[in-house]
């Protein structure tokens, strides 16, 4: 079995970065501790995780981390006076069932999935494994502002974190440490003293720790690089006609337009928000609206064609995507609609949750010819493009 306690130290005092908690800044969409929990809650191996933060700011943490508890349980607890001892402490609060713990510094928000899943792996093999990056640069040992050694290059390693070990291993380290008074930088260290190899597993130069002021720049532009190249954009079309009929209303775009015929339909037969639907529903896959709101069910039996299309985009929200933009065409020879446009261009806005901009709604005749030309009925085409 492999249960592992995520250790999140987070209750430095940013003195290199002026004083600033670190872990409370703003990077993206979230504070610099949730993008670690974000990335750890998503690991199955992972059991519970123990966030480590200054006595006084307890409070505050718990509350930001709250709704975390639905994914995976989260602890907060006081750190100590160094790096060490606050890792102590959260070796301290980790439950009964724990085979290994990783520990992470909140201050590397940007650590990968996949670097974390390899160290796991090796930690699992060879008891102790930490991750780390060969160092670019050529290293020097200096004493007294002279170069006294020159290690070689290639067996130089930056460390970074997480660093992961057996429980057991690590708890006999911890009481080493505190036996010989040692004050280590990092984790491996405390097992590195007790004779303990330790496995190093190739991690990424993006895991960087944010240490001083320009760090937070350089970890915006990466994280802004790596939404680009995980943000998706894709297409769709959609089109649908409905009989004209007397005796019916005629909705259009969700806007009751006074006409001496309407559209005949199951629903409230908007041939237009019925194309958009079609279009958003092609664009994430997810087959069409006939599969969504069957005309056999009675549960649509004149259904409001806004609401189906507000179910469509949350359906698509859960895909994670968003609307980008929809651009429609009604096709029909009566009534005039052009002044019906702006209010049916801000109903269908409103139900995707977009700006007015992120929709166009024309309207055009086919010259008389064809069945829309002769007033049998109205059709409708969209396209819309989605973006995650
Ligand atoms: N007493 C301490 C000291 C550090 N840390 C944590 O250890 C990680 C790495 O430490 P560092 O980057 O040095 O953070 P600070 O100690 O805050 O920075 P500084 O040394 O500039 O004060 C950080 O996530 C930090 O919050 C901790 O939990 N308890
Ligand atoms: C653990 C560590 O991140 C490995 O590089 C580093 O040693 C922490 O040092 P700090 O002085 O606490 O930032």
């Amino acid at each position: 079995m492999f249960r592992v306690s995520v250790i999140l130290v987070a209750a430095g005092s940013g003195t290199r970065m002026g004083g600033v908690p670190k872990q409370f800044l703003h990077l993206g969409s979230m504070t610099v501790v949730e993008h670690s929990i974000h990335t750890f809650a998503q690991i199955p191996s992972v059991a519970e995780i123990i966030v480590v933060t200054k006595e006084e700011e307890i409070s505050r943490m718990k509350s930001l981390l709250d709704e975390y508890n639905e994914v995976i349980p989260i602890k907060v607890t006081a750190g100590g006076s160094t790096r060490q001892e606050s890792v102590a402490r959260g070796v301290e609060a980790c439950g009964q069932e724990i085979t290994h713990v990783a520990i992470h510094d909140a201050a590397r928000p940007l650590v990968r999935r996949k670097d974390v899943e390899h160290v796991f792996a090796d930690a699992l093999e060879y008891r102790a494994a930490t991750l780390g990056i060969v160092s670019k640069d050529t290293i020097k040992v200096v004493h007294h502002g002279i170069i006294d050694e020159t290690p070689q290059r290639s067996t130089l390693y930056l460390t970074q974190t997480p660093q992961v070990f057996e429980i057991v291993l690590y708890r006999r380290a911890m009481k080493f440490a505190a036996l010989h008074e040692f004050d280590f930088t990092d984790d491996c260290q405390l097992v590195e003293a007790i004779g303990v190899p330790v496995h190093m597993t190739p991690g990424d130069y993006r895991n960087m720790k944010l240490t001083t002021p320009e760090d937070i720049a350089v970890a915006q532009a990466l994280l802004e690089e790596e939404e680009r190249k995980s943000s998706r954009m894709r297409i769709g079309h959609g089109y649908d006609v409905h009989r004209l009929v007397e005796g019916r209303k005629l909705i259009l775009g969700g806007v009751e337009i006074s006409h001496t015929v309407g559209l005949l339909g199951h629903s409230d037969a908007d041939v237009l928000v019925h194309a958009v639907m079609d279009a958003l529903l092609g664009a994430a896959a997810l087959g069409d609206i006939g599969q969504h709101f069957p005309d056999t069910d009675p549960a649509f039996a004149g259904a409001d064609s806004i609401k189906l299309l507000e179910y469509v985009c949350a359906l698509l929200a859960k895909q994670g995507y968003h609307v980008g933009n929809i651009d429609a065409t009604i096709i029909a020879q009566k009534p005039k609609l052009a002044e019906f446009l702006p209010q049916m261009r801000e109903k269908i806005a409103t139900a995707c949750k977009v700006g007015l901009d992120a929709v166009n709604i024309k309207a055009t005749t086919e010259e008389k010819l064809g069945f829309t030309g002769e007033e049998r009925g109205i059709a409708a085409h969209a396209i819309v493009l989605i973006e995650s």
